[in-house]
Order: C-alpha cells, then sequence, then structure tokens
C-alpha cells in the first residue's frame, strides 16, 4: 500500500498541480481538480489516473474528485493569540514553513497591518509586490513560500496611522491577492481581540484557528478570549499551542520555568480543545527568527517541535469540511 504523502507528490507531478493536497475521511479521499481548459478526454484520463492511483494508498476504498474550471479559493488558517507579544508571528512562520516541508502549498499573509514583522522573519524585506488586475501578486522569500505583508508595501520603520477601516480593507488586499495553486493560507492575525479581528474573521471565514499562549495564567485568560472571539463567528478551533515553556540554560543545559510550564496544555483540557504542542524558550529560536531563518527550515529539536504541530494542523485540515 502507499503512503499518502507518496500519493500527494505523484499527484502533483502527474496533474501538473491542478490537484489539491487529497483528503481522507472515513476511508473516503477527496481532492478538487482544476479542470480548466482540458478536453472532455483529457479529463477523463486525468480522473481515471487519479482514481487508480488513488484506490493504493492506505485505507482509501472511494476516491472522489472534484472538478473545477477554477482554482479552489485558499482556505485561511488564523493564527492568532489573545495578547500581543506571546509569538503568534514566530509560530505562522515556523508553521507556514513546517506545513510546506510536510508537502501542503501555503502561502502567508502578516495580517498584522500596524507591526509587521513577517518579511523579517522569513527574509523578504527587499522584495515588492507587484500588482496585476488589480490585484496584489505575492513575493516568494528564500524559504519557497508565496507571502504578503505590509511590511513589503510601507517603508521600513514608517508607522502607519490608519483608522479601523483602512486597515481592513488593506488587509482585504492581501488575503484577496493572485495566491496561484496556494490551497491553505496561513494567517498571521493582529494581537488582540478587537473590532479589526472579529470583521476580518467574519469577512474571510477561516477554516480553522490555532490559538498560541505563554503558560502563565494572564496569557491564557487572553488567549481565552481569543478562542470566544472565534467561537462567535462559528470558526473551529484547531488547537491550542504553548509557547516560550521551559528554559535549557544555554551554559549549563538546566531547565527552568520563567513562565511556568503546562498551563495552556491544562486550558486545552479545559476547553475542550486539541493541545498542539509546546515550544520551548530558546535563544536559537529568536536568534534565527531575527536572521530569517525559520527553525523549521533546519534540522533538530526545534525543527522538529514545529513539524510536529504542523503535522496535527495537517491531519485537522484533511478532516475538516
Ligand atoms: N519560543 C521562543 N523562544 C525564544 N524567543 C521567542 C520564542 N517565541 C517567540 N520568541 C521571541 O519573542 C518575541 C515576540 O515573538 P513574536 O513576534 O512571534 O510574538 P507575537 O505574538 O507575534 O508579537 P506581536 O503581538 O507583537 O505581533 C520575538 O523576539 C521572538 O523572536
Amino acid at each position: 500500500m502507499t503512503d499518502l504523502a507518496d500519493f500527494a507528490a505523484r499527484l502533483t507531478a502527474l496533474t501538473g498541480g491542478r490537484a489539491s493536497t487529497p483528503r481522507i475521511k472515513d476511508s473516503v479521499m477527496t481532492l478538487t481538480l482544476d479542470v480548466a481548459g482540458l478536453s472532455p478526454q483529457q479529463r477523463e484520463g486525468l480522473a481515471r489516473a487519479i482514481r487508480e492511483g488513488g484506490l493504493t494508498v492506505s485505507d482509501v476504498v472511494e476516491v472522489r474528485i472534484i472538478e473545477t474550471a477554477e482554482r479552489r479559493p485558499s482556505r485561511i488558517l488564523a493564527v492568532a493569540s489573545g495578547k500581543g507579544g506571546v509569538g503568534k508571528s514566530t509560530l505562522s512562520a515556523n508553521l507556514a514553513v513546517a506545513l510546506h516541508r510536510l508537502g501542503l502549498k501555503v502561502g502567508l499573509v502578516d495580517a498584522d497591518i500596524y507591526g509587521p514583522s513577517q518579511a523579517k522573519l522569513m527574509a523578504s524585506e527587499d522584495q515588492k509586490p507587484v500588482a496585476q488586475d488589480k490585484k496584489l501578486v505575492p513575493v516568494t522569500g528564500p524559504h519557497g513560500i508565496p507571502m504578503l505583508s505590509m511590511a513589503h508595501l510601507v517603508e521600513p520603520g514608517k508607522a502607519l496611522a490608519w483608522r479601523g477601516p483602512m486597515a481592513g480593507n488593506a488587509l482585504g488586499q492581501l488575503i484577496d491577492a493572485h495566491w496561484g495553486d496556494a490551497e491553505l493560507l496561513v494567517v498571521d492575525m493582529p494581537p488582540g481581540t478587537g473590532d479589526i479581528q472579529l470583521s476580518m474573521i467574519q469577512k474571510h471565514k477561516p477554516a480553522g484557528a490555532v490559538i498560541v499562549s505563554t503558560p502563565q495564567d494572564l496569557a491564557l485568560i487572553d488567549a481565552t478570549r481569543a478562542v470566544s472571539l472565534f467561537a462567535q463567528a462559528g470558526v473551529p478551533m484547531v488547537g491550542l499551542v504553548e509557547n516560550m515553556a521551559g528554559y535549557a540554560c544555554p551554559h549549563c543545559g538546566e531547565m527552568s520555568d520563567p513562565f511556568g510550564q503546562g498551563g495552556a496544555e491544562q486550558e486545552a483540557v479545559h476547553l475542550s480543545m486539541p493541545f498542539l504542542g509546546r515550544i520551548p524558550l530558546a535563544i536559537d529560536i529568536r536568534r534565527r527568527s531575527d536572521a530569517g531563518d525559520p527553525p523549521a527550515a533546519g534540522e533538530g529539536a526545534h525543527a522538529d517541535v514545529f513539524v510536529g504541530i504542523a503535522r496535527k494542523v495537517a491531519d485537522w485540515l484533511k478532516t475538516a469540511t
């Protein structure tokens, strides 16, 4: 029997990137096939080849192909926190890189209009998006992920003094851009739970949300507020991530817990939502992030943590409708 990751790689080659990543639920594999410009014979041949290949994947007994003449709009995964500075941008960048490593076609949107940081985290500060048919074309940094951030559009260091509606419009332009075959947009949400966040969620309807929190009580109270913001808008929770948990002294290796540990996991249980993983507080994570070299792009324990979280997110996406 074939592994799903192998099949997904073969599928991309077979269809020239026209197929979405397959999802499996109750032994049924579902995928969307962009058939724009194909003759009926070509459609039929492609669908047959996909079906035959799909049935070789473990546990799959049926393959459903949804044909569409237009590319399926990207689904949105919102990465949010109740308060600032807890590592939302760090998680978004590393999650995008780790999902890309797992074979998903991801794009990254920095929705933090007033304090954009993704261009730096993803080493794409020197790039400028162009407009095509009144829509922005994302830039692609060294990590191979198409992305858009206000940092690509405004001069570095210049403060934006926009009011809510202008910021909302700017955000809309980052999301409604030419995302090509990206099937998932990881959106680094602005911190907090105010009106901009709520209208963004209502307008762009994320498929799911990942909430990040540090382990201490105050951050967790804010995280709970973020959970309720998404619940109000009917957005499903993918799960909670605990960041900055446990610090290993770089000199003696001794572990300490400046913000406590395990608080987010307990909170996840309390809120009946999945716990996706724990990211340690580590100088290397900060150093590499600042240098535009996300740890998830490398090897080692920190990369493994992000890939582990990404795997849970990818599994969730496969079964989500
Ligand atoms: N696990 C970690 N270990 C060490 N440093 C971290 C970790 N996570 C984040 N940081 C550092 O903490 C700072 C804040 O992180 P980040 O910008 O990701 O937070 P944020 O929640 O997106 O903040 P904001 O609300 O301002 O956008 C950054 O300097 C980042 O490098």
